[in-house]
């Protein structure tokens, strides 16, 4: 099995991250995104959207981190712990609620601050006005309120006493935003003692492994200078945050 990855990307390291932790052997193929490799011709035969992660079984191909999570999982049935996605009916009812829910929420305000304070400056030339900023956290800070409040309640985790792919898929959104130098975990002991069971769950040493790249972020920029894909991002981001 291959995996088209950017460790950059959250759904990229959810993925990374799973197959890790529960012993699935794959193939990394680096898709660096800040070189723009996923504009490729090589890349646009194998996903035409031109994102990762992508998954290549055999012939096969998948796109869609949380469909890849779900087909490795039940590929490997047998030597995956059940509480990664429980057979009880409305346990796992409850990991498929947040990963329906996760799309729009988390994720998508996770990542509109993870863009604004890591890539407007260097794409658009000028920093973000702080209207835009402070209104873009204060989503974020819903989001993570409604984790809190709907999600783990006084769990250990979002579905019991063990961890789910629901953790998983939290855990690299929120990191993302951080990254940044963000500290959303201030003043939310829950979300911390949370964070660091889910640590703990994957296993340390593999947690930093994925998220050595993105906490470095601050090199982005540089990387990006000269880089001529660095046009094609301007009319996205000028779409995405007019
Ligand atoms: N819903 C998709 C999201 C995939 C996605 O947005 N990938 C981003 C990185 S996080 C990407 O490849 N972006 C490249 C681009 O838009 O040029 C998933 O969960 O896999």
């Amino acid at each position: 099995m291959e995996l088209y990855l950017d460790l950059h990307s959250q759904p990229c390291r959810s993925v990374f991250l799973f197959a890790k932790a529960v012993g699935i052997p794959f193939e990394f193929k680096l898709v660096e995104l800040s070189a723009g490799h996923q504009y490729s011709e090589e890349f646009g035969k194998i996903n035409i959207m031109r994102k990762v992660p992508v998954m290549k079984d055999g012939s096969f191909v998948l796109t869609e981190s949380v469909a890849i999570l779900k087909y490795m999982l039940q590929k490997h049935s047998s030597s995956v712990a059940d509480h990664w996605y429980p057979a009880d009916l409305q346990q796992r009812a409850c990991v498929n609620e947040y990963l329906s829910w996760q799309h729009m929420n988390l994720r998508a305000q996770g990542s509109k601050v993870f863009l604004l304070r890591a890539l407007f400056p260097v794409i658009m030339g000028s920093e973000v006005p702080k209207e835009k900023m402070d209104a873009a956290v204060q989503d974020l800070n819903q989001s993570l309120q409604m984790l809190e409040d709907k999600f783990l309640q006084n769990k250990p985790f979002i579905v019991g006493d063990k961890i789910s792919l629901a953790d998983l898929v939290a855990i690299v959104e929120i990191m993302q935003p951080v990254a940044t130098g963000l500290d959303l975990f201030e003043g939310r002991p829950k979300l911390t003692t949370w964070r660091e069971r889910v640590k703990k769950a994957i296993g340390e040493k593999l947690f930093a492994e994925a998220h050595e790249v993105i906490m470095k972020v601050g090199s982005l920029p540089q990387k990006m200078e000269n880089n001529s894909n660095l046009e094609l991002l301007k009319p996205k981001f000028q779409k995405l945050f007019s």
